[in-house]
């Protein structure tokens, strides 16, 4: 049986007093499209830093595709590529220049570089404006050039932390477009936090709504959809509920004003801000 491509058991990690996350059980299967969703403060970037190896895991055991995530970090590392919520892009290089950077850093073979960063940059429609500066770019196209360097070292897991947070709909259709592409070409597993109900819906094979630190539920966007229609005690001819009916059912309390605190609330509006 192959290794899952994450596979957190028991997970926590606290700051001080704050636990972020709290006993985190979640595996990921090779090939999937996996949303973890939740409220501000929820802990679903803490989670991803420690499968990242950015955080040590001080607590329960993390996974990728096998290799321990407190053991060899580099050897996790070199198996996937991580857009984080903070701009990764320099606005004073040009596209190319970017993306050459993440391959230098990600130690992609000097002879296959220029041809490696060639297909990153087509693969997410920046060809055309691979030589200018990023400083130059909207924010659908940074996004889009942070999605090819995180692409350019051919990773088996591809973590997104809020890709699309700040795009107007149509940079948010085209960043999945192409998310799904290369998905559907290259078998990559992609695991992506969102706040955008309906794209996780519409791109996500399964969801984990995790509140307060913990998975609170997990499925298939319709099985969790039906669950709680049939919680609710509808009819076979009803409507499905939706995926933010679900999200509102099991994060309750975590959606009221006093969710996320003024850190949460100021990353929040510097990465919308950034990539607006
Ligand atoms: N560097 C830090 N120092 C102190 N507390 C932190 C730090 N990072 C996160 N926290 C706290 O840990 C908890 C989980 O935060 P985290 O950023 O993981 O949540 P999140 O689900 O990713 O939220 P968001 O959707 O707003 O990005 C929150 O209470 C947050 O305030």
């Amino acid at each position: 049986m192959t290794a899952a491509a994450v596979a957190c058991t028991g997970l926590a990690y606290a700051f001080g007093d704050t636990r972020a996350v709290d006993g985190l059980d979640l595996t990921v299967a090779e090939g999937e499209v996996f949303g973890l969703l939740g409220p501000n403060g929820a802990g679903k970037t803490t989670a991803i830093r420690c499968i990242t190896t950015l955080l040590p895991v001080p607590s329960g055991m993390v996974a990728v595709f096998g290799q321990d995530a407190a053991g060899d970090r580099m050897a996790v590392r070199r198996l996937l590529g991580y857009v984080p919520q903070q701009l990764s892009a320099d606005q004073n290089l040009t596209g190319r220049e970017n993306v050459a950077l993440f391959a230098r850093v990600f130690d992609v073979p000097r002879r296959e570089r220029a041809e490696r960063v060639a297909q990153a940059l087509g693969a997410v429609d920046l060809t055309d404006a691979a030589d200018r500066l990023a400083g130059t770019y909207s924010g659908g196209m940074v996004r889009r050039l942070e999605l090819a360097q995180a692409l350019v070292s051919a990773p088996r897991l591809l973590i997104l932390d809020e890709p699309t947070i700040g795009l107007d709909p149509i940079a948010r259709t085209s960043v999945w477009e192409h998310i799904t592409a290369v998905r559907e070409a290259t078998g990559m597993t992609v695991l992506v936090t969102t706040h955008y109900m309906d794209e996780a819906d519409q791109y996500c094979d399964r969801v984990a709504l995790m509140h307060r630190g913990r998975i609170r539920a997990l499925g298939t966007p319709t099985e969790l959809r039906k669950g709680l229609g049939t919680r609710r005690g509808a009819a076979p001819t009803d409507p499905l509920p939706s995926l933010e009916d679900v999200f509102r059912d099991v994060a309750g309390s975590g959606l009221d004003d006093s969710s996320g605190d003024f850190r949460d609330v100021r990353s929040t509006r510097r990465t919308a801000q950034r990539v607006g």
